[in-house]
């Protein structure tokens, strides 16, 4: 796999219009880097979940722009193939379009491909204004963890007809806006199959059902080193990997054929009703 072109965003699309589904992970440093993309991940998120992965937070908010950044940096020295998305953490675009292109400025010079932002409604202007740049965007829709407050805890999002609604309204308005893919976290799988046949880009699902065009996964999630508290969407592909010689690449290389051939996620076992 080390040999496979670089993903574009142009090869992205057509995996996606030829119903080829889309593996990602989220990733923080060049080792786990190279590994990934050797098992054939197809895309890499810097996400701002590495607050509370690696700096033990119990929540996003407190990430930095220079934080993402720096893991942004590392992760882009270990990638060879895989698109590599980074997350604008919470503060960095919320102010105004023009702290959001600076934070995305930054985010792309540190050799992010992508900047992901959470929300919809206010982001769409937002959302435009950095594509217009030539900044590709991945927008975030369902439970936003830059929210959590104020969503009350890590809750199922759309449960009801007006919620879905409204989800369903934003992830429009944001493909309108020229958002290029977008990750739909912890919704009813029957809402997430809903929203990827009415918009045609790429939803990238966690806890989200097997009806998306991509899963996303946090990596140390996937690898049982999330010991508490595990979401009941999370596989871990690594306890049944044997002896080799290198049972993480194996791990994630399982992930990876599960997710193109639609054994992960099972609907009743990984989704939200
Ligand atoms: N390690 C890690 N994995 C993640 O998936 C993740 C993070 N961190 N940090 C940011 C957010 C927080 N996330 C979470 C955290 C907990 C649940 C959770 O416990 N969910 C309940 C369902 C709640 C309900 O039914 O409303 C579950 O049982 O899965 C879900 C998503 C997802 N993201
Ligand atoms: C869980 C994914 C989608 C994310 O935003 C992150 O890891 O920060
Ligand atoms: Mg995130």
């Amino acid at each position: 796999m080390s040999d496979r072109k670089p993903l574009t965003l142009h090869r992205l699309r057509a995996m996606h219009a030829a119903g080829e589904k889309l593996a990602m992970l989220t990733c923080y440093d060049a080792a786990f880097a190279g590994v990934l993309d050797a098992a054939g991940v197809d895309i890499l998120l810097v996400g701002d979940s590495l607050g509370m992965v690696l700096q033990g937070r119990d929540s996003t908010l407190p990430v930095t722009v220079p934080e993402m950044a720096y893991h942004t940096a590392c992760v882009a020295r270990g990638r060879r193939s895989a698109w590599l998305v980074a997350d604008l953490p919470f503060g960095s675009y919320q102010q105004s379009t023009a702290q959001a292109i600076e934070s995305a400025v930054a985010l792309m010079q540190a050799g992010a491909q992508m900047v992901k932002l959470e929300g919809g409604g206010w982001t769409v202007p937002v959302v435009a204004a950095l594509v217009e740049r030539g900044i590709p965007v991945c927008a975030h829709l369902g439970l936003t963890p830059q929210s959590v407050h104020a969503l009350g805890g890590w809750r199922v999002q759309g449960r009801d007809e007006a919620a879905a609604a409204q989800l369903l309204a934003d992830a429009q308005a944001l493909a309108e806006a020229g958002a290029a893919m977008m990750v739909l976290e912890l919704v009813p799988s029957a809402l997430a199959a809903r929203v990827q046949q009415a918009v045609n880009i790429p939803m990238i699902g966690i806890g989200a059902g097997p009806g998306t065009a991509g899963q996303v996964l946090v990596l140390h999630d996937m690898l049982g080193l999330n010991g508490q508290n595990v979401p009941r969407f999370v596989r871990n592909f690594i306890a049944d990997v044997g002896p080799t010689d290198n049972p993480v690449q194996e791990a994630v290389r399982r992930y990876v054929a599960a997710v193109k051939d639609g054994s992960f996620p099972d609907a009743v076992l990984h989704g939200y009703q």
